[in-house]
């Protein structure tokens, strides 16, 4: 059978309205419209081709990004596309470059911290793009220590103006993207001195280059840090180092939503908590989950195609072979990433949400919320990064040999994506704040106030800590009550066992950095769990569409039992479940596979991604593969000459030199 034979049978099987997925999948009809239309925009645009990004130089990458970036603005101005569509725009062009910084870190980090003048004064230039930004907070020496940063800037009250200094090679900016080459401007993050006395750190607008000829500016030594991982990938963009040499900018260049240096050099403190400074890095860090579920939803449907197409083994006096996708290790390694792309999209959406309800009560001076906001910020990058990652390498192994091809898509893919388990906080020290949280939640129990919000279910710790699961038989797996319960039970124990071995400690720093690996486990469990009860949660909305949500139904199962499976460990040490039970779940994420077989290919068709954005020719939607491989392979340019370049002066003298021999 011919590849789009074989997808367009599989299509055929499918037992729900695939269209009617697809909006599911997009949240609303008008965001699938948004999506739809802007990702055909792109995918119709010579100028957005993607297919020799793994034989250009780096130069030729960066140039090519440069243009593809100002034919993506052009466009946006000349189509008059709103924010939303032209962040949607920008994803599918699927090219990282100076335009994610400036957009996502550069303009947020002025509207969150600066005044109202300063607002007035640099976001219309930023918006137009007058003037380019970044974000520039990493030190070659420090990344994840904040607190730790060295670059100094100092009031002078004689100038009124500020001296940003890097009094060290380690406190040098290193890593900001968009810095390397375009930036004309950075918000730059430095210990602010006043009187001879370190406030801490604190934000800066800062000139980096000369707006008429792009020189840096006298007392800035500037510059792109070298090739990253991966060919392509993420070197068209330019991750920068900065110096200061004694650099002065004026005084109202500091960010002082939050707190101020006055004329006289009086630091006047903020009188709100001071990590709304950290407040762009909060924002990130939510838009980072949903674009997990995007990334894993490219994967899978790369893998997912494929295995309907691939065909191995299985066949009798010439009979057609086996589909892969038929085979129950391929389907208990692909399934549960394909419920994963969807229980990441819910959770995005829901942590979208929370996002949107914690920066409304911060505009009316309302902190309670901030410190769960920043968990599950923090926690859900961390857990859906980590996840998305493994899960981009398991599809690529998915793919056999093919899929080590950069063609099939996904090596560039996990390159490009891989990062994300490091930038915007790297992914262990951020499920440790979710841990901390977790110890002085677990700590507050005892005093009567009841939890709120994510850790609520901690308020049944009585229950909880004692409750044996009641399932008895396969079915009972999907029982959501039940399930939860299990997730429940099981992360409220971890972080109670965590707690308990804290007190065993004199010391509790001590404590906590004996048992970093164990925090660690605590705060994935309970970011496992909030992404299983929203995914619940959403079953419970009205959703509509033949089978719609039989089949989400399905997935959420899916998602929740492989994590059973995976951390059984976790299950059956802390008693939450037997091993019995633990043998129950396994025999319902079979009977489940088996459910989700026949609607596989149209569950990755409702992601509704072109085949420009999937860049893949294993994943391609008509199932064309073998003819486009062979197409691919011709059009590389080693391929160019049947005898390669070298052959005379380094494979000739062997074979001649071998003749000479034997003769002899
Ligand atoms: C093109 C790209 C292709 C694909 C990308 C796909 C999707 C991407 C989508 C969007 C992104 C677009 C482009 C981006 C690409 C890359 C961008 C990368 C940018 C960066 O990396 S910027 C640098 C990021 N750096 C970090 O994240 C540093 C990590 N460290 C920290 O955040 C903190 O220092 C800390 C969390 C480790 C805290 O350490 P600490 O406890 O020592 O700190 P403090 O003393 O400062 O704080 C104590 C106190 O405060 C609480 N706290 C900490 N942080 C926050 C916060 N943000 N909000 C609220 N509260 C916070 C902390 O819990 C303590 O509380 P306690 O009660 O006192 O215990
Ligand atoms: C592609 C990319 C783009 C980036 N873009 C930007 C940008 O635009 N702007 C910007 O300012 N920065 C940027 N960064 C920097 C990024 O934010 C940092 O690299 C990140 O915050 C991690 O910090 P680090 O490099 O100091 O890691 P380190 O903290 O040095 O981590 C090294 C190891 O130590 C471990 N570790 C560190 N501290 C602890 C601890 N307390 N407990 C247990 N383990 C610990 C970590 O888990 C890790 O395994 C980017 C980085 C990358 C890779």
């Amino acid at each position: 059978m011919e590849g789009d034979d074989n997808l367009a049978h599989e299509r055929n099987k499918a037992e729900f309205d695939v269209n009617e997925m697809k909006i599911v999948w997009a949240g609303s009809r008008q965001a699938f419209e948004v999506s739809n239309r802007m990702s055909r925009l792109v995918a119709s645009d010579p100028v957005f081709d993607k297919s020799n990004r793994a034989v250009m130089t780096r130069k030729e990458l960066f140039k090519n990004t440069l243009r593809k970036s100002a034919h993506a603005w052009k466009l946006i101005n000349e189509l008059c596309l709103s924010d939303e569509e032209s962040t949607i725009f920008k994803y599918f062009m699927d090219q990282p470059g100076f335009l994610d910084l400036h957009w996502r870190m550069f303009v947020p980090a002025i509207k969150g911290q600066g005044t109202e003048e300063q607002k007035q004064k640099w976001l219309p230039l930023a918006n137009k793009m007058q003037i380019i930004g970044c974000y520039a907070q990493t030190e070659l020496g420090h990344g994840s220590n904040v607190q730790g940063l060295e670059t100094t800037a100092t009031f002078n009250p004689q100038t009124d103006q500020f001296i940003l200094h890097s009094p060290t090679q380690t406190s040098s900016k290193w890593w900001p993207g968009g810095l390397g080459k375009v930036s004309t401007h950075a918000v730059v993050y430095a210990r602010l001195i006043t009187n001879g006395k370190d406030h801490g750190v604190h934000g800066f607008i800062v000139q980096l280059r000369n707006l008429d000829d792009h020189s840096p500016l006298p007392g800035i030594t500037i510059g792109d840090i070298g090739v990253k991982f991966g060919n392509g990938a993420y070197n068209s963009m330019d991750n920068g180092f900065l110096m200061f040499d004694k650099f002065c900018i004026p005084r109202d260049q500091m960010l002082m939503r939050l707190s101020k240096v006055t004329r006289e050099g009086k630091y006047v403190p903020s009188d709100v908590p001071r990590q709304l400074m950290y407040g762009t890095m909060v924002s990130v860090r939510q838009t980072i989950v949903s674009n997990a579920s995007v990334a894993m939803a490219r994967a899978v449907c790369i893998a997912t195609r494929y295995s309907a197409v691939r065909r191995q083994f299985g066949s009798q006096n010439g009979g057609v072979e086996t589909q892969v996708i038929d085979y129950k290790t391929q389907q208990n390694r692909l399934f549960p990433l394909l419920a994963s792309a969807y229980a990441f999209r819910f959770v995005g959406e829901w942590l979208k949400w929370l996002y949107t309800d914690v920066t409304q009560r911060l505009e009316a001076s309302d902190f309670a919320t901030l410190p769960e906001a920043h968990a599950c910020t923090a926690g859900l990058k961390s857990m859906t990064t980590s996840a998305t990652s493994d899960g981009i390498e398991e599809c690529r192994k998915l793919c056999g040999g093919h899929g080590y091809l950069w063609c099939s898509g996904l090596p560039e893919l996990f390159a490009v994506y891989v990062p994300a388990c490091t930038y915007e906080g790297d992914n262990v020290v951020l499920q440790l704040q979710v841990a901390r949280f977790l110890m002085k939640t677990v700590a507050q129990l005892s005093s009567g106030n009841a939890p709120a919000g994510t850790t609520a279910y901690m308020g049944r710790a009585k229950h909880l800590l004692q409750c044996r699961s009641s399932i008895q038989k396969a079915e009972d797996w999907l029982n959501p009550a039940m399930v939860l319960e299990a997730f429940e039970a099981r992360a409220l124990r971890m972080a109670v066992s965590c707690a308990n071995n804290l007190k065993k400690f004199e010391n509790q720093e001590q404590g906590f950095s004996e048992l970093l690996a164990d925090l660690v486990e605590a705060g994935i469990a309970h970011c496992q769990l909030i992404v299983v009860s929203k995914f619940i949660a959403k079953l419970e909305r009205d959703i509509k569409g033949k089978g719609v949500k039989n089949q989400l139904k399905n997935l959420c199962y899916i998602y929740a039992l492989h994590l059973i499976h995976k951390h059984l460990g976790d299950f059956l040490s802390t008693n939450t479940i037997t091993p019995e039970q633990a043998s129950l779940a396994n025999n319902q994420l079979r009977s489940l596979y088996s459910q989700l077989r026949p609607n596989a290919v149209a569950l990755v068709d409702a992601f509704d991604y072109t085949d420009h954005y999937l860049g893949s020719v294993l994943g391609r939607y008509d199932g064309n593969v073998y003819p486009k491989l062979f197409e691919e392979a011709l059009k590389d340019p080693l391929n160019d000459s049947v005898v390669p370049d070298g052959y005379h002066e380094y494979i000739r003298p062997f074979i001649k030199q071998d003749l000479r021999s034997a003769r002899l």
